[in-house]
């Protein structure tokens, strides 16, 4: 199978004549046991410890039957192909983002199958179906169902599965070689460095693997993290989390641009998938150095950046524009008037002053400040709860893809004289090789292991 994952979702034009989401199983079962999954994932999805042995076995294997019949919710994206989905695929409007870390028992067998598992299952879910053929109402009633049921009902939703190696899954923080993998490891997959004004947090850091579940219902993207990490149990556990909501990037064309926390149109001047020079050129990674089996793969960053809307709100709309270097109404760079106007840095106001202040993010952010440097941005709005003051604990979950983080590293470091600085503070940081994708039969970093 060698299908694109980043072709259009199959959503039918006439809803009243178009089939769903095919029912076929989307793969063959990845190993012996009638739920596809290995026997120490289905432990997990039954919460057996290891040691305690199979019990009962699953009792009956129920077809494979997509959630919801209704025509009209059948925008689904197919999980095998070159690349992996989720980057180029237009951005839904919800996050379910996990980053995981081994546990400190787990071999490189254990490794590679907890991979055939999370591939298997993402195989699925991302088509609408349970996690397992036995799924959450077809096994035996005298065991835990394999899924934990809260999607039953709904649709594929637009959901992407994206999976990520952190730098300490080759290296771990004390210098093991846990796996057998360090001579494989990018020597790009460095911990990035510290950026000024970072305050970064431990507990929202780092991690050995990630999982980035995107979907248009974020019950959806829920239940995909969920299963995927009962799948994990005694393999990998959960380190951190975020949910987000309100995209807050286009990465197609046919999307509108949504706008961030702080009011501004953000995702004006991204990379878009219909922009396939730019996406081969600084988002895929091809086979060069030590890192053939990155070959259509990509590196993830993840940035958690708090914002202090409450000071931003009592900022004039005069000084947030200059901030940023963009009308808030329009969202056109202040050399233009309209969005997609390309920002002319050289223009200059009525006082003599630059239209677009050198210490803009726009300006500082630009490629051309850059040396060509382009990212992908895919991030996300959150707000988790409230501080004892009453102001909202919320800010911008970054994300963004580039062949190298070398391209990440140089604008941030660029950005250490941003004007926006004093309103936003990065609290959480983390890398990640993102493998190519595989063919159905395959799995996620296969390549790392022949
Ligand atoms: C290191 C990369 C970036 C971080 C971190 C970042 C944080 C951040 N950005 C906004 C809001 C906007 N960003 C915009 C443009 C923009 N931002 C980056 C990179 C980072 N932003 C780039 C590369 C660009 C494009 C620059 C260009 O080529 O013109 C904009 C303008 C609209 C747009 O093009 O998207 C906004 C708005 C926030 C709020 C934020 C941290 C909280
Ligand atoms: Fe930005």
């Amino acid at each position: 199978m060698t299908t694109p994952a980043d072709i259009p979702p199959t959503t039918p034009t006439d809803p009243s004549s178009a089939a769903p989401t095919p029912a076929a199983d989307p793969s063959p079962p990845a190993k012996g046991t009638p739920s596809g999954l290995s026997r120490r994932g289905l432990l997990g999805l039954l919460g057996v410890s290891a040691t305690a042995g199979f019990v009962g076995g699953v009792a009956s294997v129920a077809a494979a039957v997509p959630r919801s019949d209704s025509p009209s919710v059948a925008e689904s994206y197919e999980f095998y192909g070159k690349n992996q989905a989720g980057i180029v695929t237009p951005a839904q409007d919800r996050l379910f983002f996990a980053s995981y870390d081994m546990l400190p028992t787990a071999t490189r067998e254990d490794l590679i199958e907890l991979l055939q598992d999370w591939t298997f299952a993402a195989s699925r879910l991302t088509q609408g179906l349970d996690v397992s053929e036995t799924g959450a109402v077809g096994g035996s009633p005298l065991l835990p169902p394999d899924d934990t049921g809260e999607a039953l009902g709904l649709p594929a939703s637009g959901l992407t599965l994206t999976f990520g190696l952190g730098p300490t899954l080759f290296t771990a923080a004390d210098g093991t070689d846990r796996y057998g993998i360090a001579d494989r490891q990018p020597t790009e997959l460095r911990e990035l460095p510290l950026f000024a004004f970072d305050i970064l947090e431990e507990a929202q850091s780092g991690g050995d693997l990630c999982i980035q579940a995107c979907a248009n219902d974020p019950q959806v993207a829920l239940h995909a993290i969920r299963n995927l990490s009962r799948i994990a149990f005694g393999r990998a556990h959960i380190r951190w989390s975020q949910l987000g909501f309100g995209r807050t990037s286009s990465t197609s064309t046919a999307q509108a641009t949504p706008r961030n926390l702080f009011g501004f149109k953000d995702g004006t001047a991204n990379i878009m998938a219909e922009d396939h020079a730019a996406v081969t050129r600084s988002v895929w990674a091809d086979a060069s150095g030590d890192r053939g089996w990155m070959a259509g793969g990509t590196y993830l960053v993840t940035r958690k950046i708090h914002m202090t809307i409450e000071t931003w709100d009592r900022a004039r709309l005069e000084e947030q524009e200059n901030i940023f270097g963009r009308d808030k109404g329009e969202g056109a760079p202040l050399s233009g008037t309209k969005e997609f106007d390309s920002p002319n840095f050289d223009a200059v106001r009525s006082d003599g002053g630059p239209a677009i202040p050198v210490n803009s993010h726009v300006h500082l952010a630009h490629p051309n400040n850059n040396k060509g440097a382009q990212i992908l941005r895919r991030g996300y709005n959150y707000v988790d709860g409230n501080n004892g003051l009453g102001q909202l604990n919320a800010g911008l979950f970054f994300i963004s893809f580039q062949r190298s983080p070398e391209q990440f590293i140089r604008i941030q470091k660029k950005l250490a004289t941003d004007a926006l600085n004093e309103y936003i503070r990065h609290v959480g940081s983390a890398l990640f090789a993102v493998p190519p994708g595989c063919a159905s039969g395959g799995y996620i970093g296969e390549g790392l292991f022949t």
